[in-house]
Parts: structure tokens; C-alpha cells; sequence
């Protein structure tokens, strides 16, 4: 069977174990899936496609997975700085959701996010935020995966008058969204620890026992919810959310900053996976995850942006560097995880703590066709001597020119293909201008 596309690159970079780095190499792709990845000069005496994409001046290396963020917070992007967790949540950013967000402003600030994942490489996100069929529908257009999980909290938000009616919503979302469309998988998610009681934690393992979904949530993110929970449950955040199931249960948690040596053990016993969220955790305040502790318990660990409210980007080279120096700061160690490491936690490790390894990740035959293609030509990106150093050292989201999902081009030579560029700019200034008289009517002295 013909490829429908082929794809070059200078270098191959396949985060396949087995092959490793391919100079010179090429992928064959046919109805959305990978057959062929190897040198070009194979995969050329063996296809010719309809279409070619060519390579030279570029890295192709498989799409970046974003594990956790909340795209429409896009439009709360720079609301409010250097603040810890609970003062810009409650203070902040839960008085502001509930005054502005909408099914129209989750649209708008979706759209944005997918803008920018798009520009900057990421082909997969693990999204958790309100009006989740509005994730959903934008996700359907502008042709990313998503992993959508629907929020319920025991307090008023969005849409919703306290955990009855958010819980019952979540449920119906993943009954409608389950097996109906190839590039979103919809998930449970229960905001945290802290904002969601034991009973009503319980509620949801049992929900998603019954229909097998993934449950994303914030866990061990910050002291304040360490404290909290050691108050009110004599434990520590892990281990209550895994007393009460959550652990027997398909779970990406988000942040796991505030482990013990205990913690750690159960949540590589459990297969739980964790998504590392630096430029949040530094921002916030919130402290450092055990990265390098959980990778040698064999934790599958991911990387994530958080929010355009608390990052301020949904850059994942930013989050592939950061990860990589953060933890040489932290050990005082420069080996300590070393940039191999960080690119596998953004592509191939990644992959596996959302529970797609078998899928995304890796350019391997099988695998659907999610890559991207890197220019590493810049003058200000000169010398090259080792790509990967190039890629998390050197390289940024600004150096991708090419995204592709499921097969099909998302962008092209940096022009994204499928999203409206002046209608989306027009749409985030309205929605902008509102949050913005808003901040200006509280600014002190106004
Ligand atoms: C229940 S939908 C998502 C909910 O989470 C809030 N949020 C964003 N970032 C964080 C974070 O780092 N910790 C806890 N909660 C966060 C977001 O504003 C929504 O209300
Ligand atoms: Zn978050």
C-alpha cells in the first residue's frame, strides 16, 4: 500500500530505544499510522508517496506531549504574578473563573492554547477545565489529541452549583466522549485533594471503574495541601487519595511535588503516572518534585506546562529545559537528569504516564503519526555538535516548522493550518478586554 506521506529530516530522532538517532532518515506514513521509519535511502527504495515533506536543516523527532494544563486559561495569561498556590487560587483565579468563564470564553482561550501548542510542537495535552465539550469540539477542528478530563469540585464553579451537579456532568461527559472519536479520550477529574471530600474522591474511583477512564487530578502539589490534609486526615496527600482508591484506579497526577520515600514506592507499585510541572512549581512557590527519586523507582514521569495563568506559556521546551536544570540545582549534581532524560519525559515517558505508550511517543511502525520537524539552522543556534544537547540546550518552541497529528499537517513552514489566525486575534481581544476592565476597576488606587 502507497504512503500517503513521507516525512525527512537531517536527523531521525525516533525515542525508540532500538533505533535511537537516524542520520539522514525518513518516516512512511498511511491512514494516519506509521509503517516505515528508518534511513531515507530505505524508505526511498521502498515507497513512493503522493506527498513528501522535505527534510533538510531539520530534526524530525515524534510530537511533545503536554501531560497537564488548562487551555483557556490562556486568556488569565500574566493576570496575576508571584503568589503562592492558595492566595492566587482562592484569592484570584477561582473569583475570576467564576465571573468570566463561559462556554464562549473556554471556545476563545481553547483555541488560543491549541495556537500556540500547535506553533510550538506539542501534539498531545492532558486538559482539565470547565465546559469540557468546548475542549472537545475545538480539539475535533484544529486536529490535536487530547486527553479532556471533566472537572468536578465540592465548591461552586463554573456552570455548576457545588459537586451534585459538576459530578453528574463529568459522568454523562465521559459516557458520550467514550470510543467516539479516534483523536480525544475523555477522563475524570477531580480537582484535588483539598477541594474534593474523601466520600465524594471515593464517588469518583468507583465511576471510573465502571467505564475504565483515566482520572487526572492535582496531587501533593504545594505545603498548604500537605498541611491540610496531615490536619484533617493524619497522612500525607498521597497516601489518602490511595487509601481511597484512586491508586487501584488510571491515574495521571499532576504536580506530586510534597512526597515522602513512602509515597514514592506506592506510586511506582501503582503504575500511577506523574506529570512534573517546574515552571509552575517554581512560579507558584510550590517547591521541588523528587523527579530523579521517582525516576529511579521506575514512576513513569511526564512533563506539563500547568496553566498560561501560572507559567505564563504552554512552552514545553521551556518545561524540558527547566526540568533538566532545576534538578542539577536541586542535587547540586550536573549529572542528574541529564538532557536524554528530559526529551524521553516530554515524548516516550511522557507517553507512558498518560497511559499511551502503546500510541504516541515514538517514531516507530504502528505508532500514529504525531511528529514534528525542528529547524536547527538558526545563526544563533550555531555550531550544532550533538542534536539532542541542541534540542533541550539550545533549541526552542520557535525553531518548530513543522506539526503533523494522526497523519495530517497541522502546520507548515510555521503557518498553522487549522485554526483561523485573524478570527481567533479578534476573539481574544474581546475576551481579554473584559478580564481586563475587570482588573482595572480593582486595581488599588483606581
Ligand atoms: C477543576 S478544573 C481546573 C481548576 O484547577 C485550577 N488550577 C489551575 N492550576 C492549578 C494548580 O496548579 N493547582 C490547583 N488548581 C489549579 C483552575 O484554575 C481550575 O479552577
Ligand atoms: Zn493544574
Amino acid at each position: 500500500e502507497p504512503p500517503d506521506l513521507i516525512v525527512y529530516g537531517d536527523y531521525l530522532l525516533t525515542m525508540d530505544p532500538e533505533t535511537g538517532l537516524i542520520e539522514d532518515g525518513a518516516v512512511a506514513i498511511s491512514g494516519g499510522r506509521i509503517i516505515a521509519a528508518g534511513k531515507r535511502s530505505d524508505i526511498d527504495s521502498r515507497y513512493v508517496a503522493t506527498k513528501t515533506i522535505p527534510g533538510a536543516g531539520r530534526v524530525l523527532m515524534p510530537g511533545l506531549i503536554n501531560g497537564h494544563t488548562h487551555t483557556a486559561m490562556t486568556l488569565f495569561r500574566g493576570m496575576v504574578d508571584d503568589l503562592d498556590l492558595m492566595t492566587w487560587l482562592n484569592n484570584y483565579v477561582f473569583p475570576m473563573e467564576g465571573r468570566f468563564v463561559t462556554p464562549e470564553f473556554v471556545r476563545t482561550g481553547t483555541q488560543l492554547a491549541c495556537w500556540e501548542m500547535i506553533r510550538g510542537g506539542t501534539t498531545t495535552f492532558v486538559d482539565m477545565y470547565f465546559y469540557p465539550d468546548e475542549i472537545a469540539r475545538v480539539v475535533d477542528e484544529c486536529g490535536l489529541r487530547a486527553v479532556v478530563a471533566a472537572p468536578h469540585i465540592d465548591y461552586p464553579s463554573p456552570g455548576f452549583s457545588g459537586w451534585d451537579d459538576s459530578f453528574a456532568a463529568a459522568k454523562d461527559f465521559v459516557t458520550r466522549w467514550t470510543g467516539k472519536h479516534p483523536r480525544i479520550t475523555p477522563a475524570f477529574a477531580p480537582h484535588a485533594p483539598y477541594t474534593v471530600s474523601a466520600k465524594h474522591l471515593q464517588a469518583t474511583v468507583e465511576a471510573a471503574a465502571g467505564s475504565d477512564a483515566m482520572i487526572s487530578m492535582h496531587l501533593a502539589e504545594a505545603p498548604a495541601e500537605t498541611a491540610y490534609i496531615r490536619e484533617h486526615f493524619a497522612t500525607t496527600p498521597v497516601q489518602h487519595v490511595a487509601g481511597l482508591g484512586l491508586y487501584d484506579r488510571r491515574l495521571i497526577a499532576a504536580h506530586m511535588v510534597q512526597l515522602d520515600d513512602k509515597d514514592i514506592a506506592l506510586t511506582a507499585a501503582a503504575g500511577v503516572g506523574a506529570i512534573h510541572n517546574p515552571t509552575s512549581n517554581m512560579k507558584l512557590g510550590a517547591g521541588i518534585s523528587p523527579v530523579p527519586a521517582m525516576l529511579a523507582a521506575g514512576v513513569n514521569v511526564g512533563l506539563g506546562t500547568d496553566g498560561a495563568a501560572s507559567n505564563n506559556d504552554l512552552d514545553m521546551w521551556e518545561e524540558v529545559r527547566m526540568a533538566a536544570l532545576l534538578h542539577k540545582v536541586a542535587s547540586g549534581e550536573p549529572t542528574t537528569l541529564p538532557a536524554t532524560t528530559a526529551l524521553a519525559m516530554a515524548t516516550r515517558t511522557g507517553a507512558a504516564a498518560i497511559r499511551m505508550a502503546d500510541t504516541i511517543g515514538q517514531l516507530k511502525p504502528g505508532m500514529q503519526a504525531d511528529m514534528i520537524q525542528v529547524d536547527y539552522t538558526g545563526l544563533a543556534r550555531q555550531p550544532l555538535y550533538d542534536i539532542r544537547s541542541h534540542l533541550v540546550y539550545t533549541l526552542d518552541a520557535s525553531d518548530v516548522v513543522t506539526t503533523i497529528v494522526a497523519g495530517k499537517l497541522l502546520m507548515q513552514n510555521r503557518e498553522v493550518l487549522t485554526l483561523n489566525n485573524a478570527a481567533l486575534r479578534s476573539d481574544v481581544q474581546k475576551a481579554s478586554d473584559k478580564v481586563r476592565s475587570a482588573l482595572t476597576a480593582q486595581a488599588p488606587g483606581q
